[in-house]
């Protein structure tokens, strides 16, 4: 009988534990252990749930349901009994339509379809197209990776790199395109540039790919049918690793244990086996899953490992302020997603979300009111606010407030405001990135090394992601595991 660990108990870890009980052959597990260091499942799933009926998010909102990975996600929505509790927003909703960026003290809209690229929106000198017309003719470079700055100034030139790349990596990855990597964050546009000398040659001539699968999902069908372009849950996102949580614990063999940190962990060449170390005991499994930050668990690695916990250790996570505010009335005179600040403006925020716009039924239900989250910090949250475990949330109110008081003209006060700081929560892909990660699988395979490594820090950070790359790893892995019973 074999037994595994889990390490975290984010959306990652969760999906694990339910993939392995999904696609194991029955009886093979015996037990799986996942292990939380927090007394909360969901890791940065975070909804707040408030006794007025308000619901606000500190960590992700919503889901894309493109793709997939897209279709991945819904289809477990399913599995887990959550079709009646999607909301969904579909296409043509302001928040689908509706992005701006926040440039020169005024609201500038992002363009969205292929009409818009052709007219000049402000702060662009001239339209997209003409931006970017030049673009199949510029030379192309053989690197094997580099920054997203450098790659769209090169190619689309300095107003696109500063007004529309920049504010995306802040609004994805709270980081610097400065700093992030092309190849782990657009693989597909850098393979383009390869094969087809243009970004926009590929996107042209590049071969479709097939649509995916719906395999038999009718909440895909619905994405499908009602053109959906991303979801949530009535009852915010947490709904998911907590129904996720609710299912692993009817399993007798999923144990999860809620505030206990993994302390190290040890191979034995000898029995194959891994010591499992907690504070105060050990567990001794056949295989170890770990669905943790990179860096924290290059931290538990035995010191024989170095050059695995060096890899794990290239790219830095960032922390977030994220600040929730409530308004008396209908305060936004703006409908859409929200906004972005790029970079080069002189403001301590990245982006604030519209979210009465976004979810209206997560608004406190009786009486009229508005939520707004503003995000700050990311990349640039030492620089501008010093050591994330020293911060005073209290002066990050305070910000976002008067942020939005400027950005979207509220005067009004604020009813309620939570602030805090989600610390070290966003890995930041740093050039080389994705080499590192072909380093540490190789190093696995070669130390024939009982783990694999899944989580946000590898290969994607939305939820879509994190949940799809644990199938597969899981899916790969499961042959080996499930030999390990005989
Ligand atoms: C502010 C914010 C907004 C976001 N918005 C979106 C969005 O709109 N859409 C989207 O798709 N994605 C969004 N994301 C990204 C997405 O939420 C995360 O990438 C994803 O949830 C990460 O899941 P994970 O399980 O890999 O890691 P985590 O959620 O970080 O989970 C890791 C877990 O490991 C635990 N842990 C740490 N150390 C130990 C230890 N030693 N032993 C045991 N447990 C340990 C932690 O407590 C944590 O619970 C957002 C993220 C943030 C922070
Ligand atoms: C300002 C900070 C952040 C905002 N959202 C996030 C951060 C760090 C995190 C985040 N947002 C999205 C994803 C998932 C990406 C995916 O592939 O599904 C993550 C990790 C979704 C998203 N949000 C924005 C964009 C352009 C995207 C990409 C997918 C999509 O097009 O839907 C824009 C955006 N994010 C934030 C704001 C204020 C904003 C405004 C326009 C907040």
């Amino acid at each position: 009988m074999v037994t595994v660990a889990i390490l975290g108990g984010g959306i990652s870890g969760l999906s694990a534990a339910y993939y392995l009980g999904k696609l194991a052959r029955s009886k093979t597990i015996s037990k799986v252990i996942l292990l939380e260091a927090s007394s909360r499942l969901g890791g940065c799933i975070d909804t707040v749930r408030l006794d007025d009926g308000t619901i606000f998010e500190r960590g992700p909102r919503s889901i894309r349901g493109q793709g997939a990975q897209g279709y991945n996600t819904l289809q477990l929505a399913e599995e887990l009994g959550l079709s009646d509790h999607v909301l969904p927003i579909d296409r043509s909703h302001q928040a689908t339509k509706n992005r701006f960026i926040y440039v020169n003290r005024e609201l500038c809209r992002l363009p969205s379809g292929p009409g818009s690229l052709l007219m000049r929106q402000p702060p662009f000198s001239k339209s997209l197209v003409r931006l970017g017309w030049r673009e199949p003719f510029v030379a192309s470079h053989k690197v094997e990776d580099e920054t997203i700055d450098s790659f769209f100034r090169r190619r689309f030139g300095d107003e696109i790199a500063k007004y529309a790349i920049d504010p995306l990596c802040r609004g994805i990855y709270s980081g610097s395109s400065q700093q992030l990597s092309m190849k782990a964050c657009f693989p597909n546009l850098l393979e383009w540039e390869q094969q087809y000398h243009s970004v926009i040659k590929g996107a042209l001539l590049a071969p479709k790919k097939k649509a995916p699968d719906a395999q038999g999902s009718r909440l895909v069908e619905r994405y499908k049918s009602e053109h959906w372009s991303m979801w949530s849950l009535d009852t915010g996102l947490q709904k998911l690793p907590e129904t996720l949580a609710m299912k692993l614990s009817q399993s007798d063999q999923v144990d999860i244990c809620l505030d206990t940190p993994c302390t190290g962990l040890e191979f034995s060449d000898t029995t194959g086996k891994v010591k499992v170390k907690m504070s105060d005991k050990h567990e001794e499994v056949d295989y170890v899953f770990s669905a943790l930050p990179a860096r924290q668990f290059a931290v538990l690695l035995p010191s024989g490992h170095h050059q695995l916990a060096a890899l794990l250790r290239h790219n830095p996570s960032v922390s977030v302020g994220v600040v929730n505010l409530q308004y008396e009335g209908n305060v936004l005179s703006t409908q859409g997603f929200g906004h972005l600040v790029p970079s080069c403006e002189p403001s301590n925020v990245l982006g604030v979300l519209y979210e009465s716009c976004i979810f209206p039924v997560h608004n406190r239900p009786k009486g009229n009111n508005t939520r707004i989250t503003c995000m700050m910090g990311g990349a640039w949250f030492k620089e501008m606010f010093g050591e994330a475990d020293d911060v005073n949330t209290q002066e990050f109110g305070e910000i976002a407030a008067e942020s939005i008081r400027e950005q979207l003209h509220i005067t009004k006060k604020p009813f309620r405001v939570i602030a805090g700081v989600v610390k070290n929560c966003i890995p930041q892909y740093q050039v080389g990135h994705t080499q590192s990660v072909q380093d540490m699988a190789t190093y696995i395979t070669q130390q024939s090394l009982p783990l694999s490594l899944i989580g946000a820090s590898y290969d994607g950070v939305s939820i879509n992601d994190c949940i799809h790359n644990t199938r597969l790893e899981v899916e790969k892995v499961l042959p080996s595991i499930e030999a390990m019973a005989h």
